[in-house]
């Protein structure tokens, strides 16, 4: 039945230079259906949904928007037909109120009174709090999310494209978020879900399209399939889960902090408030908390990206807090940011030249003055290999590869200089469900090894999979770290909540 359908897409396909995207891609959506896309690491689900949003035009095929032709030219034009979209990176001012950014983003505002009402009005209608006039700078991830999905629902919009929306939410907001699109759903207003938490979609979506490399592989119920058929229906094969292999002895402290507090570089950043721990060589310390906390700041202190006096970071007992990335580099620290997109990477360079930007110091890819271009190349084309990052090769720009790719290819490029201390923030944010196992496996092979690894995750599963010893960063402070082992998720939520008061309690014991 064509009439009844909200989008129908037909034969769709989009190729980059040599990618294949989309291939003859069609499928449909009802009104009021819950709709995910799923699909490996560079399937081809963003760029599906770019040209439904009027952001990429395809090279073939056509679409229908309620049984007429449908072929926005931008984005605009998608709104002005009801499409909405949800960025996973958002697109908001931190030195503007909520209103003010919503009032950017639609095309005729009205005056700023009338429009802070309407956002109250339907933020309450839709269980998303938010107070208009508070500045972006001081909300949390969440609801810096909320300021986006109210924004959109300003303009009711027919069908809502939402890219991994519950990477930044806790799971109380992951609730609400849930309760919000189902309400949408029921009063008719179809969602386009994009995600690789595959139980979230079990519990929200209707309908499921499978993207391989471009093409669409299955279509489902995903109530009807486990989260392990639907894995391998993306990948086209089975998974394997993460083998711990002979646990390394715990060996001498590699990573030892101590005392450590400093300001925010960033405007509305957190400040780090007396975090002391250590890490011994072949041991995992998992960092939990809620993006915001000072997990950023955490990362850069222990870079050098962030200098303090020597004695606050010491790597393998020398002082090293004075010291900028390279020459912690040398003394064998690597570290790799969550913000792969300008902090990480370097978009418009080459994965050669991203690979060189980390990898000089430790991987010797600069002689006498001269970049050694053909080493620096090879150890990009190593990592594409190992890490299974899907492109063409270590000639395209960073830019050019998918979200989850990119991802693959930071993570490998730091773990694979044989580090002593390594420091990863997020290390499978968009990543799929097989590329995080492999990243994962990486891990603990290094600490195997005998590196000593902190893990900063908002995963909880993550961390509970791969950490010797737990932490939670709350507000710039650090719990006493503890035994993974035998944690349960009361004992983890009480440290999220009570962050504060262990941290005295730590201090009094100490
Ligand atoms: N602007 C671009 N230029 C060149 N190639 C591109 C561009 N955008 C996407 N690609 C390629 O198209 C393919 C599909 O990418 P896409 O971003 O759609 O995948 P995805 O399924 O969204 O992946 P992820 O889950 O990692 O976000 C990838 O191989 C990617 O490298």
């Amino acid at each position: 039945m064509t009439g009844g359908d909200l989008l129908r897409v037909e034969g769709v396909g989009k190729t980059y230079p040599g990618v294949r995207a989309n291939e003859d891609v069609s499928l449909t959506i009802a009104p009021g259906e819950i709709h995910a896309l799923l699909g490996e690491n560079g399937a081809g689900k963003s760029t599906l949904v770019k040209i439904i949003y009027g952001l990429v035009r395809p090279d073939e095929g056509r679409m229908l928007l309620n049984g007429q032709p449908y072929a926005p030219a931008a984005p605009r034009e998608a709104r002005a037909r009801g499409v909405a979209m949800v960025f996973q990176h958002f697109s908001l001012f931190e030195a503007l109120s909520v209103a003010e950014n919503v009032a950017l983003g639609m095309e005729d505002a009205p005056p700023m009174r009338e429009l802070a009402a309407r956002i109250r009005v339907v933020s309450e209608e839709y269980g998303l709090p938010l107070d208009p006039s508070r500045r972006v700078g001081d909300l949390s991830a969440g609801e810096r999310q909320r300021v986006e999905i109210v924004r959109c629902l300003l303009q009711n919009p027919r069908l809502l494209i939402m890219d991994e929306p519950t990477s930044v939410l806790t799971p109380q907001e992951v609730k609400i978020l849930f309760a919000t699109l189902r309400k949408l759903a029921a009063e008719g207003t179809s969602i386009l879900y994009i995600s690789h938490k595959l139980e979230e979609i079990r519990a929200l979506c209707d309908r499921a399209t499978v993207l391989r490399r471009g093409r669409v592989v299955a279509e489902c119920d995903p109530r009807e399939c486990s989260a392990a058929q639907l894995a391998e229906m993306m990948v086209g094969q089975a998974l394997s889960p993460t083998r711990r292999t002979v646990k390394a002895e715990r060996g001498r402290i590699v990573l030892g902090v101590s005392d450590l507090s400093v300001p925010s570089p960033f405007a509305f950043g957190t400040a780090l408030k007396d975090i002391r721990f250590t890490v011994a060589r072949g041991e995992i310390l998992g960092v939990a908390g809620v993006a915001g906390n000072g997990q950023d700041e955490l990362l850069m202190a222990l870079s050098g990206e962030i200098v303090t006096e020597p004695d606050r970071v010491r790597i393998d007992s020398r002082p090293a807090g004075d010291l900028g990335p390279d020459k912690r580099r040398a003394m064998g620290l690597v570290a790799a940011p969550e913000d792969r997109y300008g902090h990480a990477a370097a978009p418009d360079m080459t994965l050669t030249e991203n690979a060189f930007l980390t990898g000089m110091v430790r991987r010797g890819l600069v002689s006498r003055g001269f970049v050694r271009w053909r080493a620096a190349r090879e150890f990009a084309r190593q990592i594409i290999a190992d890490y299974d990052v899907r492109t063409p090769g270590p000639d395209v720009a960073a830019r050019a590869l998918s979200g989850g790719n990119l991802q693959k290819f930071l993570i490998g490029r730091e773990l694979e200089q044989a580090p002593d201390v390594i420091v990863i923030n997020q290390p499978t944010w968009g990543v799929d469900a097989a590329a995080a196992a492999a990243i994962r496996q990486a891990i603990l092979n290094r600490a195997a090894e005998g590196a000593g690894v902190v893990v900063i995750s908002q995963d909880l599963d993550e961390l509970l999979e791969i950490s010797d010893r737990f932490a939670v960063l709350n507000e710039g402070r650090l719990t006493r770290p503890r035994t993974t082992e035998g944690l349960t998720m009361e004992e983890i939520g009480l440290m999220m909540g009570g962050a504060h008061g262990m941290e005295v309690a730590h201090h009094a014991q100490a």
